[in-house]
């Protein structure tokens, strides 16, 4: 990859540094498998499919609408304050989230080597850098996969909301975070594995969409707007 005309990359989290995607897909398995299995009509199991077509990449209560739909369940929005227990959008999105937290606990966490290797020669170009990330948890897990320090902008489910932008596949947290670095959509770079988020960076005009595929396959991340696919961050070194 030639690095020479780019002056800023901006970084999804869950997947791309850190492996944390696989946290995530298995918290929203456990909480929506308990979910159709009291459904009153029997319903298809959940399985890894439904997470990349319906919850990848998304902000917590998109991606909760967004199986709810596909699978034809209604079930009222509620909101962010609902307890775990309550059967709402809401509710369901943040009894995942206790399932992904104490998954976290118990596993700690590591950044990618090949995306440390990255990191290392970017810095080393001068290159800036920012994190865009669906994810309210994406501070915590920078922190502590102990990379926060590299980010001085970190675009996160938080900022999202309280910046009121649509989060992806709509490019704005993208826009916003090279807004922020005092970069252009023109010179600057997204790296994705979620087909919502490669969709995101496709929408907003960026030099280059890379998409790394963690599983949602190469030939997805094409179709939905990568300019190439990589299996691992080193590969860009
Ligand atoms: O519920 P959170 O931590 O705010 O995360 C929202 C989404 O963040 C994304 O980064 C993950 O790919 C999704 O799996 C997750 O659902």
């Amino acid at each position: 990859m030639n690095w020479d005309p780019v002056t800023a990359v901006l970084f999804d989290l869950d997947g791309v540094l850190t492996p944390t995607a696989d946290v995530h897909m298995r918290a929203w398995e456990t909480m929506f498998t308990r979910v159709l299995d009291q459904q009153p009509t029997p319903q298809e199991p959940y399985t890894d499919q439904d997470y990349f077509a319906y919850i990848d990449g998304k902000p917590r209560y998109d991606g909760v609408q967004s199986f709810l739909d596909a699978r034809g369940i209604d079930l009222p929005y509620g909101q962010p304050s609902d307890p775990p227990e309550l059967a709402s959008v809401c509710g369901l999105g943040n009894r995942k989230n206790e399932i992904f937290n104490e998954v976290l606990a118990e596993r700690g966490i590591q950044a990618y080597p090949g995306s440390l290797r990255l990191l290392d020669a970017l810095e080393a170009r001068g290159i800036a850098m920012a994190v865009v990330s669906s994810s309210k948890n994406a501070p915590s897990v920078l922190g502590a996969a102990g990379i926060a320090e590299r980010f001085p902008v970190v675009v996160d489910g938080s900022v999202a909301s309280r910046e009121r932008l649509p989060g992806k596949p709509h490019p704005d947290t993208f826009l916003y975070a090279a807004s922020q670095l005092g970069h252009e959509p023109a010179t600057s770079v997204v790296v994705e594995d979620a087909v919502s988020g490669v969709q995101a960076g496709a929408a907003g005009g960026f030099a280059r969409v890379i998409g790394v595929d963690r599983g949602a396959g190469r030939s997805v991340l094409r179709d939905a707007g990568a300019d190439e696919v990589v299996s691992d961050l080193a590969d860009l070194v």
